[in-house]
């Protein structure tokens, strides 16, 4: 059978580093001044969805919120951004969640291409600070979607751009938002986390350091069959 994967499509917070728990921290400060608690299970919700639509989730926590101005709620998200970016300015390539490098350089050495699909509008940045723009052969942040996940738009447009069919792509999401986006963009989806939240995952494992090149590939391969026998 000579069903092979052409591309991975990673997103970033929550896989390649944990910068997911940095946005948590941040938007727990900023729900913390609104006299808002919100949680881990809470923030399950905000993975994966852009600054905005994470604070407009927040805030519909307290009905007494809905009359914010836009310019308030413009503040907010900046406050938490800086939050944000103070956690961030910690991290190097020592950050780089484990498997996460060693999985990179065997896309690299089997010829398969390499993109980022992140929401985030700090994606290039952090990807610098870790020390691996280099492997990526395109990056889309979220500068480039008008539509964001669980819309298939930033997993497409990673395809789009590479030029490779979507069901020859790979991507690997820690967020519900992230999986339905790669489901929906036609691709094979490899949920990282709790099998809870990602239970649509084509492929699941509870932790980076179990993402192995080849059974990644193994999945996708009978996946891919089964498929093509189905029609
Ligand atoms: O605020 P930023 O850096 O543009 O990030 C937007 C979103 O980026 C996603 O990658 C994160 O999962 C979300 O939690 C975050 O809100
Ligand atoms: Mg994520």
């Amino acid at each position: 059978m000579s069903i092979y994967p052409k591309a991975f499509i990673y997103d970033l917070d929550g896989v390649i580093t944990d910068t997911a728990e940095f946005h948590f921290l941040a938007w727990q400060k900023i729900a913390q001044k609104l006299d808002i608690s919100i949680d881990r299970q809470f923030n399950e919700q905000l993975k994966g969805i852009g600054r905005m639509d994470s604070l407009e989730l927040i805030l519909k926590l307290d009905p007494s919120l809905s009359e914010l101005s836009n310019e308030e709620k413009e503040n907010l998200a900046n406050r938490k951004n800086e939050l944000y970016l103070e956690l961030v300015e910690t991290i190097d390539s020592s950050n780089v969640l484990p498997g996460i490098e060693e999985l990179l350089a065997a896309n690299k050495e089997q010829g398969l291409k390499i993109a980022l699909g992140s929401a985030s509008k700090n994606a290039l940045y952090v990807l610098d600070r870790l020390g691996l723009t280099h492997y990526f052969d395109y990056i889309v942040d979220a500068s480039q979607v008008s539509k964001g996940k669980p819309d298939p738009e930033t997993f497409t447009a990673a395809a789009d751009a590479l030029g490779i069919e979507y069901p020859a792509c790979i991507g690997i999401e820690d967020s519900a938002a992230g999986v339905a986006a790669i489901n929906a963009a036609n691709m094979f989806s490899v949920g990282v986390g709790d099998a809870a939240q990602l239970s649509d995952a084509d492929y699941l494992v509870e932790a980076t350091s179990q993402l192995d090149f080849e059974e990644i590939v193994e999945r996708y391969r009978h996946q891919t069959a089964l498929k093509e026998t189905d029609q």
